[in-house]
């Protein structure tokens, strides 16, 4: 199928929803994906005065890629486009070579587009890698979330990832690079069958007759990620109305929380654990399902550094004691990822759990209202074995404790990917 450069301009055009940048930068592999990228913004942004530049990572492990990367560099010089090449040398030897190469090249460009004052960075995604990337989220059972495929925009260390093709096909995108004499680099490992990624897009040549093509699964991963924000919205609401965020912990009203649909409350659940741990993958499905059902039924448990706490109307859930038991750093610092303390000479001072022994010595901290356990993992200020401050279990001693960002931060987690 082929398309006019038009419609493909203003497919791309349209994703910037009327806010152009002033400076834009092209994540260019010098592969046919990113490479129309660049020459479709090139031909949507330059009339319009936004600034281009471009960055190709060179992972050096394969012989080609030097070259690849000076060819990327000539077609940048061609347009105009500031390039750099930037290298990464990190592979331990261990662990996925794949996934470190892909951490390790988001981290170089993000910090490169830093770097330069750049907020948005572009990068070629189409709608085959949609497709691939869903149907490979169900081949992994993925809910609501997963099948959502990638977002548009995201914001990656404070700078905004951007696919805007992700509505155009690959072969659209060749066809484009051909009618306009454009050369790009063929990477080998895109027909490595060792790839999962490369055996999807083999299965999908047998899909495709089926009507199951890459524009028709992309479509369904954005009719997906629609559903997805309703939902968030709905979780997002019912917290609102069902929850009390105080001390880093959430109180939930179990009345309200049995009464909600089962997915609105998995979703509340996986939130509250993930901004409650700091952690950036949620637990595991099954583990979770176990949980709600446990947590329904009036149970205390643990899970993904937190403890559920089961109190008659009433369910907390707060910092698992475990996890944070022999975490210290010193005052001033951030501790368990997320809080700080303020107050007088932090001289010879550290930040550790109150833990039981340093609740025992607050000797008002029921007036405070909140559950014993919720304060043992609060964090307080220590000398040696003394206890100098816990702010959340009334023994302030002109010491404050501040949650990073605040619990506004958890609503606002209820809504962003
Ligand atoms: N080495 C690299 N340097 C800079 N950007 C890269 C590099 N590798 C990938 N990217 C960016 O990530 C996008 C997705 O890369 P991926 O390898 O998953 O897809 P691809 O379909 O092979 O893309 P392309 O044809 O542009 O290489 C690319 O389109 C490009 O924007």
């Amino acid at each position: 199928m082929t398309i006019p450069d038009a419609d493909i301009l203003s497919a791309v055009r349209a994703q910037f929803k009327g806010v152009l940048p002033d400076q834009l930068g092209v994540a260019l592999s010098g592969g046919g994906d990113s490479t129309a990228l660049l020459h479709i913004l090139h031909q949507c942004l330059k009339p319009e005065g936004t600034v281009m530049f471009a960055a190709t990572v060179n992972h050096g492990l394969r012989e080609g890629a030097e070259a690849e990367a000076r060819q990327a560099a000539v077609l940048c010089d061609s347009l105009g486009i500031e390039h750099t090449l930037l290298y990464w040398r990190g592979w331990d030897l261990q662990g996925n070579l794949q996934d470190q190469a892909r951490r390790a090249r988001y981290r170089l460009l993000t910090d490169w587009a830093k770097s330069k004052g750049i907020p948005v960075l572009a990068f070629g995604h189409t709608a085959d890698d949609q497709a691939e990337t869903v149907l490979m989220r169900m081949a992994r059972a993925s809910g609501v979330t997963g099948l959502s495929g990638m977002p548009v925009q995201r914001t990656v260390d404070g700078v905004t990832v951007f696919r805007p093709l992700l509505g155009i096909s690959r072969k659209m995108l060749r066809h484009y690079l051909e009618q306009h004499d454009i050369g790009w680099s063929e990477d080998p490992s895109n027909d490595d069958l060792r790839f999962e990624r490369v055996r999807i897009r083999k299965a999908m040549e047998v899909l495709e007759p089926l009507g199951l093509t890459a524009m028709s699964i992309s479509q369904v991963a954005e009719n997906v990620s629609k559903a997805r924000e309703a939902l968030d919205w709905y979780t997002f609401l019912a917290a609102r109305d069902m929850t009390v965020v105080t001390a880093g912990s959430l109180m939930l009203d179990m009345r309200k929380f049995r009464t909600l649909p089962v997915e609105t409350a998995r979703r509340l659940l996986v939130r509250t654990m993930n901004w409650i741990s700091g952690a950036d993958y949620p637990p595991r499905r099954t583990a979770v399902g176990d949980a709600l059902e446990a947590i329904r039924g009036g149970q205390s448990l643990t899970l993904h550094g937190c403890r559920v706490l089961s109190r008659g109307n009433h369910s907390w859930i707060c910092r698992e004691l475990q996890a944070v038991r022999d975490l210290a750093v010193p005052a001033g610092l951030k501790w368990d990822g997320r809080w700080h303390l303020h107050g007088g000479d932090v001289t010879g001072c550290e930040i550790r759990p109150l833990g039981e022994l340093g609740l025992r010595e607050c000797k008002e901290w029921r007036e405070t209202g909140l559950p014993r356990e919720v304060l043992m993992v609060s964090p307080a200020l220590w000398k040696g074995t003394e206890l100098v401050a816990a702010p959340l279990a009334g023994w302030a001693n002109g010491w404050d404790a501040q949650l990073d960002g605040g619990h506004e931060e958890f609503f606002a987690s209820l809504l962003s990917h």
